[in-house]
C-alpha cells in the first residue's frame, strides 16, 4: 500500500505528553490531521465521542476485527484500541499528513503496512515526573495510574525500533523538536516518493533538465 500524504505515530508512556503535543501540533500546523482511534475504553470527563475516541463495545469492537476494519489494534492497559481503515485511507490518498497517536503494538504494525510511515517515540525526563502528570492530570484512579506506570517499562524499552525520540521536558522544546520532525520530513518526501520527472515537472527547470 502506498499514499501520498504523510504517515506520522506518535506513542509514548501513558502521561508522557503526547495528546498535548499532538493537540498543539495540530493547532499550529492545519495541514495534519489526527486520526481518531476505536477503543473500548470508558470515556474520561471531557471526552466526547467521535472527538477523542469512537467509544465502542468489546462486541462492537471484535465485529470490527473480525470485518477486517482496522489498520492495526492492540490491547493496551487491558482495552482494545484500534486505527479504523476509514480513519486514515481517504485522507492520505488525497495527499494530506496524517498523525496516529498510538502504542508501540500499534506502531510496529502500521511501519508494517506503511513502510513510510515516521515512528516518533516521546519520552518524559524521569519516573518521577511521568508519575507526577499522571497524578496531576487527575483523570485516572490510582489503580489505573499504578498499570500505566507499570506498562511504561516495557513500552519504553520499545524505543530503539523508532526512527526520532522526543523529550518532553521542556513542553515548547518538545513540540519545537516534533514540528522540525513533521518539517524535515515533508522535505525528504519529496525525494522519496516523487520521480524526477514529477519534482521538475511544477518547476521552470523541467525542460533544461529533460535529456541529462
Ligand atoms: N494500537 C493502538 N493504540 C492506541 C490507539 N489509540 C490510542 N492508543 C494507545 O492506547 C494507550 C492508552 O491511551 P489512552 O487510554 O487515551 O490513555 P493515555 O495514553 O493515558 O492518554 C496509549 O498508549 C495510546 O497511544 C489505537 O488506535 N491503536
Ligand atoms: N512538558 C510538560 N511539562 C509538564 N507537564 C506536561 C508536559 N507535557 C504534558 N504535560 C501534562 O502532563 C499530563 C499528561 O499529558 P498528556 O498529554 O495527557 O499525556 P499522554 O497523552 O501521553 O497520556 C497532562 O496534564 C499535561 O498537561
Amino acid at each position: 500500500m502506498d499514499y501520498p500524504g504523510n504517515l506520522f505515530v506518535v506513542s509514548a508512556p501513558s502521561g508522557a505528553g503526547k495528546s498535548s503535543l499532538v493537540k498543539a501540533l495540530l493547532e499550529l500546523d492545519s495541514q495534519v490531521y489526527r486520526s481518531i482511534s476505536h477503543t473500548t475504553r470508558a470515556p474520561r470527563g471531557q471526552e466526547k465521542h467521535g472527538r477523542e475516541y469512537y467509544f465502542a463495545s468489546r462486541e462492537d469492537f471484535e465485529k470490527m476485527i473480525a470485518g477486517n476494519a482496522f489498520v492495526e489494534w492492540a490491547n493496551v492497559h487491558g482495552n482494545m484500541y484500534g486505527t479504523s481503515k476509514k480513519a486514515i485511507e481517504e485522507r492520505l490518498a488525497k495527499g494530506a499528513d496524517i498523525v496516529l497517536e498510538i502504542d508501540y503494538q500499534g506502531a510496529l504494525q502500521i511501519k508494517e503496512s506503511f513502510p513510510h510511515a515516521v515512528l516518533i517515540f516521546i519520552l518524559p525526563p524521569s519516573w518521577d515526573e511521568l508519575r507526577s502528570r499522571l497524578e496531576n492530570r487527575g483523570e485516572d484512579t490510582s489503580d489505573v495510574i499504578a498499570v500505566r506506570l507499570k506498562n511504561a517499562h516495557q513500552e519504553m524499552s520499545q524505543v530503539d525500533k523508532f526512527d526520532f525520540v522526543i523529550i518532553n521536558e521542556l513542553f515548547e522544546r518538545a513540540l519545537f523538536d516534533l514540528k522540525a520532525v513533521v518539517h524535515s520530513q515533508r522535505l525528504r518526501f519529496l525525494c522519496q516518493r516523487r520521480t524526477r520527472a514529477e519534482i521538475f515537472s511544477s518547476l521552470d527547470i523541467s525542460d533544461s533538465l529533460e535529456n541529462s
